[in-house]
């Protein structure tokens, strides 16, 4: 991804493996601060998922897997890697994908650096095939709305959501962005703002209660990522997806997710069975570790919210864009 610092713009991506390390953005200090961080234990990898240092499903499954390359030079047992890294976050499937392939890639007596950036890398080029299927869906000056962080911080490069705004652009098209803050990490407002600055693409930061405001008021369309997807086409993503999508469906808008077939889980019938993730109650009642909750009050933080495929116009991946209805077909295409 473009990173514009003082001494011009660099290309790089959230997390890689170098020099025996993994190195990633420390995305919990972004936008005000751009710091890179390296590891030399697995162990220290999982708790920089378990933290969200590095976040979003497809760089966390490439974390993990750069973990499982650390845990094979470490010449612990990978098993027991394997077990640690997958019980960091239970929500997004790319991280058990990820950690199942690098056990795949061992039993195969496969190089886990190796393995590893090859999986770095087909994420990334699954993600500018999003970007190119997504961008078909967007005409010259379309309004878009997104939540969260679904951009390459989330997937290593390039992004999921923001694949095909990133396209669209490349492909002289004109758009808008609104990016809703995303209570309580602020991921919208400090990661996805900073990249389409990055990036040069218009856009405003929107307060998450402004979004149906602002839906009335004239987007074309809705474009988030995903967490984990079940066979019927649910899905979990970002807290405060599930109000957008209601909302887009009562307005008309078209409202799309776009995620890599490494995110659709169909070992699950429905989206009933998604385990959402609860974090702290910290994350709610403080910004940046300073207390604005009354002292004495509690706090509840679901990370991530459930929504029913009736409300997804489509699936944008990898293998095109796919209604809830064909989602099927994934399985067989499933890397
Ligand atoms: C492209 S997956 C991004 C996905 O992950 C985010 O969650 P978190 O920041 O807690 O890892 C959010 O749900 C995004 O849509």
């Amino acid at each position: 991804m473009k990173v514009l610092t003082d001494g011009g713009s660099i290309d790089i991506r959230a997390v890689w493996f170098e020099d025996n390390k993994v190195k990633m953005i420390d995305q919990r200090i972004l936008p005000h601060e751009f710091k890179i961080i390296e590891f030399s234990n697995y162990l220290d990898v999982a708790e920089a998922i378990k933290n969200m240092t590095v976040r979003g499903a497809p760089a966390i499954g490439a974390s993990a897997a750069y973990g499982m390359a650390l845990a094979s030079l470490q010449e612990v047992d990978l098993l027991e890697a394997a077990t640690v890294l997958k019980s960091t976050r239970p929500t997004a499937f790319d991280l058990f994908y990820a950690v199942d392939k690098m056990l795949e890639a061992a039993k195969n007596n496969e190089n886990l650096v190796t393995a590893a950036n090859n999986y770095a890398d087909q994420i990334v080029d699954k993600c500018r095939k999003i970007g190119e299927y997504g961008a078909e869906l967007i005409a010259d000056g379309n309004v878009i709305m997104t939540h969260c962080n679904a951009g390459a911080l989330a997937t290593v490069d390039i992004g999921t959501a923001l694949a095909p705004m990133r396209a669209a652009r490349d492909q002289g098209k004109n758009i808008f962005v609104y990016t809703s803050e995303t209570r309580p990490r602020l991921q919208g407002m400090k990661l996805t703002a900073w990249e389409l600055l990055n990036e040069g693409i218009p856009h405003k930061i929107i307060a998450d209660g402004a979004s149906g405001a602002v839906m009335r008021k004239g987007v074309d369309m809705i474009i988030v990522g995903a967490d984990r997807i079940a066979a019927n086409g649910d899905f979990a993503n970002k807290i405060g997806t599930y109000d957008k999508a209601v909302l887009a469906h009562e307005l008309g808008i078209p409202f799309y997710v776009a995620a890599p077939v490494s995110t659709f889980d169909f070992s699950i019938a429905s989206g009933k069975e998604i385990v959402i993730e609860d974090r702290s109650e910290e994350e709610v009642t403080e910004i940046d570790g300073y207390r604005i909750a009354p002292d004495g009050c509690s706090a509840l933080n679901p990370s991530f919210d459930m929504s029913e495929a009736k409300y997804v116009k489509g699936f944008i991946t990898e293998i095109g864009v796919l209604s809830p209805s064909e989602i099927s077909r994934i399985n067989s295409a499933k890397l």
